[in-house]
């Protein structure tokens, strides 16, 4: 196979000769010359094989070598239905009888109007959805759970850690992805390789930019789209699959990444490379080796070569015109409302009976009067060429397949620690602006208690402790509600890409976030000496470590709180319900010792009932007189209490943490969807 980039003069189209309906025998030519997209050229010009060669000024790609070593990878699909469930028992059947076929070395499009369930496609063949009946095979045999391994799966939207540079997230992935069978060099050695295939080296060291609160400055569209594809080849599938590669590009842009898309598919290792294509250009269109074209109503219009698709339209009476983009035409034809309301349609085909689709590889079902026998007839000429067709028994053992399996989670906690570090590192603003409000806090309470505990009769101790404790619980928590959750949706995706565990993932982030919550601190020890609290360095220090278990236990209570929920405001909503019984059974609300007993529970795991105890006894430790007294007496606590208080509040601080990272695992492994 020879495939032969001009990188010379600019011509103003794109020719290309690809049947690879003959398999790997067959020559597949494409000569890929385009007005306009030197730029791109030259970047796939950066697409370098082991065995370019230049001949004439052109870069000329054989790997003829390494067709007869690779294997042959066919994927066939027969999906008779699937359905999303919807509320009230209701469901929503989005694709019906769609089969397939495609093999390495093509470059395959899902094509149909929106919303006819192309994602859906894709997310079937990828397998992260198993709520459809139907087969899919790999080689002829029913999928293991090896196929993960095999396929690479990019998701129409990019989702990014935005203060990540390109460089540092393809490192992210190629030490989760390689390190079992890698050195860490040669994971870096495969970045650079990957990064120099889909031409993002001189970007490497840019931020990503981006993201969900607020936008950072990053690298372009495209790049970012490069960059999810780069992602994928990390791990050099033999499948890869995806949505929307060019959603929100130009045209210009969108074809530069599906002229990478052609070279990836051709190029060694030749792998198959199918994409959901909403309006390809015309030149695009003539990139594309098959074409599966759904209605809108998700069935099967067509599937086959590109090239005998136009062929197959105007033997049913559907030219198109020679200035009409034909990925346009066949859209329209695709879309029910134009074919059975609009004469006038393009090549004539308003509310027009068609014949049966005849002796062709691929057939077209147009949504009309006589769609009945159209579907019938559709798919008596595609059984013909997929074997699976109308072959349903199959449905169990895609349902079985293992999942990808989580990654090692001791790496995944190691390169989740890096990433999460680096990302906290950077927010610079929120790590500021934490810095300004705990020192006004601090402030606030340094000025309203200004030497007031040293005549304090006990009152103001408690009142300072109080509500220092509560305004530490209450911002802590809701900090780490806010966060939280805007990593799910990744977390999601990387781990049914294979490269991280809900484990590693927990640990290495809540871990990384302990410094930058450390600014918390602030606000305990401005005032310390402000208010005048007993001028030791014991207390001084017992009141910073208890300062501290309770910023982490309070961090402990938001993680809990957000783990249900990948939508922050569930967890934010949710939050009251875990701290407002603490504050209440904290002992400064109510007396402590008539707490009904049905309720003792409550004041058991409530984190404010040790650590205001805790900070009180610290204090009255250190000063004599009626505070002392008015203290012990109030809260009904005595000195003795001092270990075994500390005990519980550092357990609970870690069970909470602990009983969040069982939820979040939970949610992963059972209950969540990638998006
Ligand atoms: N979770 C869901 N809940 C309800 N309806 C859904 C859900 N997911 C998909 N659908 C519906 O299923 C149909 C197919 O959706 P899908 O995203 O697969 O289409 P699409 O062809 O990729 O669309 P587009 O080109 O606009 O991205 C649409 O009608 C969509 O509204």
């Amino acid at each position: 196979m020879v495939d032969s980039i001009d990188l010379g003069k600019l011509e103003a189209n794109i020719v290309t000769d690809t049947d690879l309906e003959t398999g790997d025998e067959e020559t597949t030519t494409s000569t890929l010359h385009s007005a306009g997209l030197s730029q791109n050229l030259a970047s796939s010009a950066s697409v370098k094989p082991k065995d370019v060669k230049t001949e004439n000024g052109r870069l000329i790609v054989d790997d003829r070598e390494s067709v007869s070593t690779c294997a042959r990878v066919v994927l066939e699909w027969n999906i008779s239905k699937y359905e999303i469930k919807l509320k009230k028992r209701k469901s929503l059947t989005v694709l019906r009888s769609i089969a397939g076929r495609a093999e390495n070395g093509s470059f395959n499009a899902v094509m149909g109007p929106s919303g006819c369930g192309k994602t859906s496609l894709l997310q079937c063949l990828a397998l992260r959805t198993r709520d459809f009946e139907g087969s899919l095979t790999l080689n002829g045999k029913a999928l293991t759970g090896a196929y993960f391994a095999h396929t690479g799966y990019v998701h129409q939207k990019e989702l990014f850690f935005p203060h990540l540079t390109v460089r540092e997230h393809l490192v992210f992935h190629a030490l989760n992805h390689l390190s079992r069978h890698k050195s860490l060099e040669e994971c870096i050695a495969r970045v650079e390789a990957v990064m120099e295939e889909v031409d993002l080296t001189k970007v490497g060291d840019q931020k990503i930019g981006g993201g969900d609160l607020y936008l950072v400055a990053g690298i372009s569209g495209g790049e970012r789209k490069r960059l999810n594809i780069a992602t994928e080849l990390l791990g050099n599938p033999r499948i890869l699959l995806l949505d929307e590669p060019t959603s929100g590009l130009d045209s210009v842009m969108g074809e530069l990444v599906c002229l990478l898309l052609k070279s990836i598919a051709v190029q060694a290792p030749r792998r198959l490379v199918l994409a959901a294509i909403h309006t390809p250009s015309s030149r695009v269109f003539t990139l594309v080796s098959h074409v599966t074209l759904l209605t809108s109503h998700g069935e099967l219009a067509y599937w086959g070569p590109r090239d005998k698709l136009l062929l197959f339209l105007e033997g049913l009476g559907y030219r198109c015109p020679s200035y009409f983009n034909p990925a346009d035409f066949i859209l329209e034809l695709a879309s029910a409302k134009v074919i059975a309301g609009q004469a006038g349609a393009p090549g004539g085909v308003g509310g027009q009976e068609l014949a049966s689709p005849g002796n062709v590889s691929g057939s077209l079902l147009v949504e009309s009067t006589s769609s009945g026998k159209l579907v019938a007839a559709c798919k008596s000429t595609l059984s013909r060429d997929l074997a699976p067709l109308g072959v349903n028994n199959r449905h169990k053992e895609v349902v079985g397949v293992q999942g990808p399996g989580a990654s090692n989670w001791a790496v995944s906690f190691r390169t989740n620690l890096w990433r999460s570090w680096l990302s906290q590192r950077r927010e610079y603003v929120g790590l500021a602006v934490a810095v300004l409000m705990n020192t006004a806090l601090g402030l606030v309470f340094g000025v309203l208690y200004f030497q007031q505990i040293p005549h304090d009769n006990g009152r103001n101790t408690a009142g300072y402790l109080f509500s220092l404790l509560v305004t530490l619980l209450i911002a802590s928590s809701i900090a780490v509600c806010m966060n939280f959750p805007f990593d799910f949706a990744i977390l999601m995706r990387e781990y049914y890409a294979g490269v991280n565990s809900p484990l590693g993932y927990f640990l290495g982030r809540t871990l990384a976030s302990e410094p930058p919550s450390l600014a918390f601190m602030i606000m305990g020890i401005l005032p310390y000496f402000m208010v005048g609290l007993a001028p030791s360095a014991v207390a001084f220090g017992w009141y910073c470590l208890l300062f501290f278990i309770v910023n982490f236990a309070a961090q402990s209570i938001g993680y809990l709180a957000s783990s249900f929920s990948a939508n922050p405001v569930v967890g934010l909503s949710i939050l009251p319900l875990f701290i407002t019984p603490m504050i209440l059974f904290s002992g400064m609300l109510y007396e402590r010792n008539s707490v009904p007993p049905s309720l003792r529970w409550i004041q058991d795991i409530s984190v404010m009932n040790y650590s205001f105890a805790l900070m009180v006894l610290n204090q009255v430790g250190h000063i004599d007189g009626p505070a002392r007294s008015f203290l012990i007496d109030f809260l009904q606590i005595k000195d003795s209490d001092f270990p075994g208080f500390l005990i519980a509040l550092v357990s609970l601080s870690i069970l909470y943490r602990v009983a969040a990272m069982g939820v979040l695992w939970v949610r992963v492994k059972f209950f969540s969807k990638v998006q």
